[in-house]
């Protein structure tokens, strides 16, 4: 069932297009992403989502409702982490739960709160002495606070060293476990694989492509490379007459061949039959950090 519907969404500020042309849907349970360069859109669409903004063009619909007109309906629906996020330096971990929490008729227990997300030592700790992660970990609760079906998470990552951001990456998936629907804004491509099911990549306003990861990466690049050092010289034609394989060259001491379909197993095999060892074997894939290059002509 589909929580999230933008269709043909539009959006200019006076002059300047923000949003040409945007539509895609989230279903429930789903981590889906939006990525895209600075720039893209990204924040204006999701801000369309959140009702924070009103679309001159288009419509969307959250849970079936306008998030325009039923605003203080959707408020306690979703859950909303913004960009850039800040509280007063010297508010306290635990006041700034409370605070929040009072914004809820039925809001979760804070407390609870406090522990799931790491922060239970933290209570008593001013916002303006948390670590980045730290206040990462809390932005997420106070998003979660309400008991949201939709939680929309806008640059979580940014700014966190990468280990912090690894950690953040295991509270996202952790969000979806509880059977939150997940809209993830971001430009990290490793942040997009890692977690995403589905991703709609934006640029210059326009959704120029929308897919799982891997569909994204396998639609513009089919061809893998493999490198390997083998023990013994390949007779000609042992590698090249398989239908899997496109080329093969000698680089160095080392074999580089290309080629398409089930290329690692239908080498290997064949190595493996004629015993010949490939020393220091390497798979050299198509990434989505190419495959946005491609869709967009931008460097992740
Ligand atoms: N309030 C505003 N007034 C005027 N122009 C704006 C406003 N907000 C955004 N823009 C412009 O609209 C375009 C889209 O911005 P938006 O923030 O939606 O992109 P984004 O993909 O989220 O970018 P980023 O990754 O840099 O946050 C940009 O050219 C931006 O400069």
């Amino acid at each position: 069932m589909a929580v999230i519907e933008v269709e043909h969404l539009h959006k200019r500020y006076r002059d300047h297009v923000a949003v040409h042309d945007v539509s895609f849907t989230v279903e429930r349970g789903e981590i889906f992403g939006v990525l895209g360069p600075n720039g893209a859109g990204k924040t204006t669409t999701v801000e369309c989502v959140e009702g924070l903004r009103t679309p001159d063009a288009g419509a969307v619909r959250v849970l079936g409702l306008d998030p325009r007109r039923d605003h203080d309906t959707l408020r306690t629906r979703i859950g909303v982490q913004f960009q850039e996020s800040q509280l007063p330096e010297k508010m306290r971990v635990r006041e700034a739960l409370r605070l929040y929490s009072s914004f809820y008729a039925d809001p979760m227990d804070w407390r609870t709160l406090l522990d799931d997300w790491g922060l239970a030592d933290k209570a008593n700790t001013p916002f303006g002495k948390l670590s980045g992660g730290q206040k990462q970990r809390l932005f997420i609760a106070l998003a979660l606070v309400g008991k949201p079906e939709i939680a929309v998470l806008d640059e979580l990552t940014t700014g966190l060293d990468p280990q912090a951001r690894r950690d953040t990456w295991g509270l996202v998936e952790d969000i979806r476990g509880r059977g939150v629907t997940v809209l993830l804004v971001t430009h990290f491509m490793a942040e997009a694989e890692r977690l995403c099911d589905r991703i709609a990549v934006i640029d210059r306003g326009r959704v120029v492509a929308l897919d799982t990861p891997a569909g994204l990466v396998s639609k513009v690049a089919a061809e893998q490379r493999i490198r390997f050092r083998p023990s013994v010289p390949v007779p000609d034609g042992l590698l090249t007459d398989l239908p899997e394989v496109t080329s093969m060259r000698q680089v160095g001491p080392q074999l580089e061949i290309t080629g398409t379909g089930d290329l690692l197993q239908a080498v290997t095999s064949v190595l493996a039959r004629h015993r010949i060892v490939a020393a220091d074997l390497r798979v050299e894939q198509a990434s989505l950090d190419d495959a946005f290059v491609a869709l967009t002509g931008k460097d992740a």
